[in-house]
């Protein structure tokens, strides 16, 4: 077989059904996918010849649940609970300065920080999607991306009863746009969207055959209210309208019970686990470990900027990888090898990407990263799972393609202006700075 490009001479970290984990091995690209997996010599004459020198070849990584714009909002207001961050800060940030031109740099530079840290495809929402997706598209990435539904008035959709419309609208052009740009639709949450939003939102995604996002249990007065309210906690609320199949994606599931985790089991729909944005607003720790034995797919995702405050998915790892070791008293209970795959495979299952992306296998999209290990703090390696989880960062990142392109070279972007996208972005920061709550 002629290949495009062949990556070799470093570890492959495939995350493939067997875990293989190839010394010294290559990857062949052809057509944007995966053509060979090899651990013999590598062929030669082959256009693009990729020097992985000594270190580590892996799936690029996914983060499931993202708000690209909100990097605009990247530690305007930290150290607070959901509640006051959300309706205090927030949201009145979003009433003012989202608009077009706001989103579309917000996006780039949230593009640049994934794609710099060996993050290949996102999932996750926001208003004014359209120039989300725009944005996106032009770097080469990867991404499902969803217009928000909320039922008060939101940037681009400033009458409500039409939230729906807006969304199926977007959904419908972006269909058929881009091989790598997947529509989908996000409620917000059960607390800010009525049943009948929920319902509709879900029958437009059904519709489509995309998949349908909804931030779930994010804290203890999300359960509390939703129990004294509707009788139900938000997981069997949502169930009770028909919401929950695999089509269906809930971020956060802090607050779930035995029994929203069997329910969430039994209709096969996935969940993200955020858990720095989860610590940072002090919302508690998700049930992880007990998720994924009900086998429901758990991904990860950093969530926002504005309660991360990065984007940075190995640091992601690391500290799910820790968190639930110091909440369970047990470092067995999520290792290194659990987390990676939670960060790549399990995380592609979980928003409906599994035959194509997250793991090094014949046939899938060539979404590649390699890492730098030749540094102090990545030596020696005995196990290069353990170094991705524990040692290294989105810093150690030298090379990432998405369908065989490459978008970032010895560490550097080559479809984005990053000194242009920053000084814009410092530029819409001025203007947020001011006063003005
Ligand atoms: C339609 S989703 C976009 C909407 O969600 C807000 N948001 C960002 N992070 C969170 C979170 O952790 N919980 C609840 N809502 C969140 C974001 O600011 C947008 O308004
Ligand atoms: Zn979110």
């Amino acid at each position: 077989m002629e290949f495009d490009t062949v990556i070799h001479n470093g570890t492959l970290v495939t995350m493939d059904a067997r875990m293989r984990i190839i010394p010294s091995g290559w990857i062949g690209i052809r057509n944007g996918c995966i053509g060979a997996i090899e651990s013999v010599a590598p062929p030669a004459g082959v256009p693009q010849s990729v020097d992985a020198a000594g270190g580590i070849v892996m799936p690029g990584l996914v983060n499931t649940h993202t708000h690209l714009p909100m990097t605009l909002f990247r530690g305007l207001a930290d150290d607070l609970p959901l509640a006051e961050w959300l309706n205090d800060h927030i949201f009145p940030a979003e009433a003012r300065f989202i608009r077009p031109d706001t989103v579309r740099w917000g996006t780039l530079l949230a593009c640049a920080e994934m794609l710099l840290s060996g993050t290949t495809c996102c999932c996750g929402g926001y208003f004014l999607e359209n120039e989300v997706a725009r944005a996106v598209s032009e770097t080469g990435m990867r991404a499902v991306l969803a217009q928000g539904v909320i039922d008060f008035p939101a940037p681009g959709v400033p009458d409500p009863k039409k939230n729906i419309d807006h969304a199926e609208a977007y959904a419908k052009h972006w269909l058929s746009e881009s091989p790598r740009i997947i529509p989908s639709i996000f409620c917000h949450a059960p607390y800010t969207c009525s049943d009948a939003t929920l319902k509709a939102a879900k029958a437009a995604a059904d519709e489509m055959g995309l998949l349908f996002q909804v931030h779930v249990a994010e804290t203890r007065q999300e359960r509390e209210r939703s129990i004294k309210e509707k009788g139900l906690s938000p997981v069997a609320h949502l169930d009770s309208l028909g919401l929950l199949d695999r089509r269906t994606l809930m971020a956060h599931c802090v607050w779930v019970d035995d029994r929203d985790i069997a329910i969430a089991g039994d209709r096969g729909c996935a969940v993200v686990h955020c858990p720095e944005s989860n610590m940072k607003l002090a919302s508690g720790i998700a049930p992880v470990p007990a998720m994924r034995a009900a086998r429901i797919p758990v991904g990860l995702g950093t969530d926002g900027c504005a309660s991360n405050n990065d984007l940075d998915l190995f640091g992601e790892m690391a500290t799910a990888a820790k968190l639930h070791k110091a909440a369970s008293g047990d470092p067995t209970v999520l290792g290194a090898l659990d987390v990676l795959k939670m960060g790549t495979i399990d995380g592609a299952r979980a928003i409906g990407l599994y035959d194509s992306i997250g793991s090094l296998e014949i046939g899938k999209q060539a979404d590649v990263v390699v890492l730098d290990t030749r540094t102090p703090h990545l030596t020696p390696m005995y196990h290069p799972e353990s170094h991705i989880v524990y040692a290294a960062g989105g810093r150690d990142v030298r090379h990432v393609f998405v369908s065989g392109q490459p978008l970032v070279q010895d560490r550097r972007l080559l479809t984005m202006d990053i000194r242009k996208i920053m000084d814009r972005v410092n530029n819409i920061a001025q203007e947020i700075r001011k006063p003005w709550i």
